[in-house]
C-alpha cells in the first residue's frame, strides 16, 4: 500500500533516489525490509509475552537493566567467523564513529558491569528485553530484527548459575502452557570440545574457530563440517575424533571416552543432579553436539528445541567466563541466555497455545445529545480516576456504539441522555447480561 501522493509531498526526505519512495514521491508504507510493525493486536500479544518474561525474571530475583540499541562497533569485532559478527548492522555516524545496531545483548551487559566496576556487589542477576539487529542480504527473506529476553548472572563460577538459568527457561515455558513433551533443552559444555582438542594436542587458539564450525552440526552435512574443520588445519584423525565425541548423547559414554576426572563431566553431572532437585530433569538432556555459535562461551552451553524438530532453536545460552578480559578488564565468571520473540510465537501457534488477544475495556460513555458532551466528559473523567478504562465516544449513531461495545468487549455502556440527566441520572447497560438500570451520575463507580 502507498500513501497518496498529496500526503507524501509533505514528507521531507533527501533528493536522493530512495527505494522507499517511488518516482511520483509516493512513500511505501511498509516498514524497512526485515523489520516489523506492531499494530494493536500484535502489540497486545508482544506485551503479553514480555509480561511473562518479566514475571519469570521477578520470580528469579533478577533486576531489570537497559542499554542503547546503538553500540560501538568495537564491542562486536571478533575474529571467529561467527554469523552474528558477519552480519553486523554497522555504519559510520555523522561524527565518523563506527557504530552498530547491536546484534546481541551480552557485550552491552559486560560493558555495564565493567563500567559499574567496584560499585556493584557480586553476584549480579540482571535481565533485559531488547531489540537486536542483523544485516543479512535479504536473499533468504529472513528478519533483520527481533526482540530478545536476556537473563545473565555475573560472579557465580559454579554450575549453580546455569541451574538457575535453566529453571528460568522452564518456568517461562510452563507459564505459556508448554510442556516437556513439546520442548527439550539440550545441554553440553564447551569443555567437552576442549578435552577432545587436548586429546589430539590441537592448539587452543583453534578452539573458538572449531566451536563456530561445529555449531553448524545439523545445519551442514557431515562432509561439509569435516571440510571446514580440515580447513583449520586439523588432522583427519582429530576431525573424526571430534565428530565422534560430539555425536554422544549419553553422559556415561562421554565419561568413558574422556575419563571421569575431566571437568566437563563433573560440571555436567552436577548440573543434572541440580535438575533433579529443581524438578526440571525431564526437560533437559545431554547432547555433546550443542556448542552454540557465539565465540565467547567457555563452559556449559544449552539450547531449547521443539521436539517435533520443525523450528529453529527457541532460546540458547551458556557460560562465558572470559568475555570481560576481551574488553581489557578483569574477568568475572558469567553465564546467560537469550530468548527471542519470534520462534516462541511460532511454537505457540503450532501448539494452539496463543492466548486470546482481543481488546477489553471497562466502560463506554456515550452522550445521546451533543449538549451532553460536557457531562459525559465529567462522567468519563471520574470513572477513570476510579481506575476504570473508559472509551468516551461521540458523533456516532447509537447502533454503531453497540457494535463498537461488542468489538472492544466493553463491560458496561454508560448512556448520558437528556431525560435522565435532568434528574441527575445516567443509564447503565451491562453488556454481558443485557441488564439495564438508571443510577445517580455521582454514585457511578
Ligand atoms: O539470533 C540472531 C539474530 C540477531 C539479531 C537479529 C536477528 Br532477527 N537474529
Amino acid at each position: 500500500r502507498f500513501l497518496s501522493s498529496a500526503s507524501s509531498s509533505m514528507l521531507t526526505h533527501g533528493d536522493e533516489a530512495s527505494t522507499h519512495v517511488d518516482a511520483n514521491g509516493v512513500v511505501d508504507v511498509n516498514p524497512p525490509r526485515g523489520t516489523r510493525d506492531f499494530p494493536p493486536e500484535d502489540m497486545r500479544l508482544r506485551t503479553w509475552l514480555f509480561d511473562q518474561f518479566r514475571e519469570v525474571s521477578r520470580l528469579m530475583a533478577f533486576e531489570e537493566v537497559d542499554f542503547p540499541v546503538l553500540e560501538s562497533e568495537a564491542l562486536f569485532i571478533r575474529k571467529a567467523g561467527e554469523e552474528i559478527t558477519q552480519q553486523l548492522y554497522n555504519f559510520e555516524d555523522k561524527g565518523g564513529r563506527r557504530v552498530v545496531l547491536r546484534p546481541e545483548i551480552t557485550p552491552s551487559l559486560a560493558r555495564l558491569v565493567i563500567k559499574q566496576g567496584k560499585s556493584v556487589s557480586l553476584p549480579l542477576k540482571w535481565f533485559t528485553i531488547g531489540q537486536c539487529w542483523r544485516y543479512e542480504r535479504m536473499t533468504r527473506g529472513r528478519r533483520r530484527e527481533h526482540y530478545q529476553w536476556n537473563m545473565d548472572i555475573f560472579g557465580v563460577p559454579k554450575v549453580r548459575a546455569e541451574a538457575e538459568l535453566l529453571q528460568a527457561i522452564v518456568l517461562l515455558f510452563q507459564r505459556l502452557g508448554i510442556t516437556s513433551s513439546d520442548v527439550g533443552i539440550r545441554v553440553s559444555s564447551r569443555k567437552v570440545l576442549l578435552a577432545v582438542l587436548n586429546m589430539y594436542s590441537i592448539p587452543e587458539h583453534l578452539f573458538t574457530q572449531v566451536c563456530v564450525i561445529v555449531d553448524k552440526f545439523g545445519k551442514l552435512t557431515r562432509e561439509e563440517i569435516e571440510k571446514e574443520l580440515m580447513s583449520t588445519g586439523l588432522s583427519s584423525e582429530a576431525v573424526q575424533g571430534i565428530i565422534e565425541v560430539l555425536s554422544l548423547k549419553s553422559l556415561s559414554k562421554l565419561e568413558e571416552v574422556l575419563g571421569s576426572g575431566v571437568e566437563a563431566v563433573a560440571d555436567l553431572k552436577k548440573l543434572f543432579s541440580f535438575a533433579e532437585q529443581y524438578g526440571y530433569a525431564d526437560w533437559i538432556c545431554f547432547d555433546a553436539s550443542v556448542v552454540r555459535g557465539l565465540a565467547y562461551y567457555t563452559g556449559i552451553v544449552f539450547e531449547a528445541f521443539d521436539r517435533e524438530g520443525k523450528l529453529r532453536a527457541i532460546c540458547g545460552g551458556g557460560r562465558y567466563d572470559k568475555l570481560l578480559s576481551t574488553f581489557g578488564s578483569e574477568d568475572i565468571p558469567a553465564c546467560g541466555f537469550g530468548f527471542g520473540d519470534a520462534v516462541i510465537v511460532e511454537l505457540l501457534k503450532e501448539k494452539g497455545l496463543l492466548p486470546d488477544m482481543s481488546r477489553q475495556i471497562d466502560d463506554i460513555v456515550f452522550p445521546l445529545d451533543e449538549v451532553l458532551e460536557g457531562p459525559a466528559s465529567s462522567i468519563a473523567s471520574s470513572l477513570r480516576k476510579k481506575g476504570r478504562a473508559v472509551d468516551l465516544v461521540e458523533d456516532k449513531r447509537l447502533k454503531w456504539v453497540f457494535k463498537h461495545a461488542e468489538r472492544i468487549n466493553a463491560s458496561r455502556l454508560i448512556l448520558v441522555g437528556n431525560s435522565e440527566w435532568e434528574r441527575g441520572m445516567v443509564r447503565v447497560k451491562i453488556l454481558s447480561t443485557r441488564e439495564e438500570y438508571e443510577v445517580k451520575a455521582d454514585e457511578l463507580d
